[in-house]
């Protein structure tokens, strides 16, 4: 999968609230109520990540999630990180 320009990556966050890009990966911060919400969510995300065979790079801490998304064999983004970043805030709204 092709590596995105960073031009039309901040195109795609443009309509996407709460994402941001740095470093070769688009990141989103999330708060739940406590770490029974947080890990539910992350759990379901697992599960979806492991159906496209693409996984988040993430951190836990009680009821905060950070995730990092970027294709490795890409070295960057592409529309693969796209894709899992629409069924994140599917499952979180
Ligand atoms: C061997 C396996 O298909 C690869 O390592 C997959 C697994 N999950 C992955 N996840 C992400 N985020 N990037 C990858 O390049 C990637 N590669």
């Amino acid at each position: 999968m092709e590596k995105m320009s960073e031009t039309e990556i901040n195109e795609r966050l443009a309509s996407m609230e709460g994402w941001g890009y740095e470093e070769n990966a688009i990141h989103t911060s999330l708060e739940f109520d406590d770490f029974k919400d947080a890990f539910t969510v992350m759990t379901r995300i697992a599960f979806e990540a492991e159906k496209m065979n693409h996984h988040p790079d993430w951190s836990n801490v009680y009821n905060k999630l950070e995730i990092t998304l970027s294709t490795h064999d890409a070295g960057g983004v592409t529309e693969k990180d796209f894709k899992l970043a629409k069924i994140i805030d599917d499952l979180v709204s």
